[in-house]
């Protein structure tokens, strides 16, 4: 089944109001980009001016995190509503950043997945092991434990519609990206542990992207593989002409 692609801009925390509606702007003005799923995602406060921008087109906007209540007494913390009220379509869930500096942990991102689905949002939800797990051998076991744990009581039509980022933790932001033989094969393990816990009709649904130090250089190789369904980009998604490659290279596939 062909999957549509998600290239997806994750720009942590960098730009200011400002400097990401320009950026939102200049991308819309590039291309209508047919047939690949273009998302950006801003920090908190461009949300809705990026939302804003993009309005009308086919970009669509992310937030990098959400807590799972609706509201209430929780100081600092943005919900789901608060989310789609900014123009939000998708968010970022469990990003490896998320689990080592802020405590996230498999059961606060399974959480998390079932606040955004609740509100409509489409989650993307990131995995992936560290160095040492991968010298170990143990990069299998620990994909796993996170799928899981991501998933756990979550319905088979809601996995199926959502979006899954294997994102080796070695990878990101380090300028060496996983060999485009090696993320297949972790893309494909996740596709069959998605058939194993649900069935192979929302396997074949899911959208599994790669990510860490994605480049215009390298993505083509790796969004060709057959198990990886697009890219979520860090560093290379700061500038309008690499994002915009990164954009092109999935059209080809
Ligand atoms: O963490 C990432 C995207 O979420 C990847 O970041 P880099 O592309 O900068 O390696």
């Amino acid at each position: 089944m062909a999957r549509e692609q998600v290239i997806a801009a994750n720009w942590k925390m960098n730009k200011t109001i400002p400097e990401a509606v320009a950026f939102a702007e200049q991308l819309a003005a590039a291309g209508d980009f047919a047939g690949v799923a273009v998302v950006l995602c801003p920090a908190f406060p461009a949300l809705a001016a990026v939302a804003q921008a993009v309005a009308g087109t086919r970009i669509s906007v992310a937030a990098q995190d959400l807590f799972w209540e609706d509201y209430g007494a929780y100081t600092g913390e943005v919900s789901p509503i608060m989310l789609r009220d900014a123009g939000c379509r998708y968010v970022i869930i469990g990003h490896s950043e998320r689990r080592q500096y802020f405590g996230e942990t498999d059961e606060t991102v399974n959480r998390k997945v079932k606040a955004a689905l609740r509100h409509g949002l489409t989650p993307i939800v990131c995995v992936g092991e560290r160095l040492a797990e991968r010298e170990a051998g143990e990069t299998f076991a620990v994909i796993e434990r996170q799928v899981r744990g991501a998933f756990a009581g979550v319905a088979g039509e809601a996995v199926a519609s959502l979006v899954l980022a294997y994102e080796p933790v070695w990878a990101i932001g380090t300028g060496r990206n996983a060999a485009p033989e090696d993320a297949q094969a972790v893309n494909h393990f996740i596709r069959e542990l998605i058939a194993r816990l649900y069935t192979p009709a929302v396997a074949d649904r899911i959208r599994i992207q790669y990510g860490g130090s994605v480049t215009p250089e390298n993505a083509a190789a790796l969004l060709v593989q057959p198990d990886i369904d697009g890219a979520l980009v860090g560093g290379a998604s700061l500038k309008v002409e690499s994002f915009t490659a990164i954009i092109n290279a999935a059209k080809r596939r």
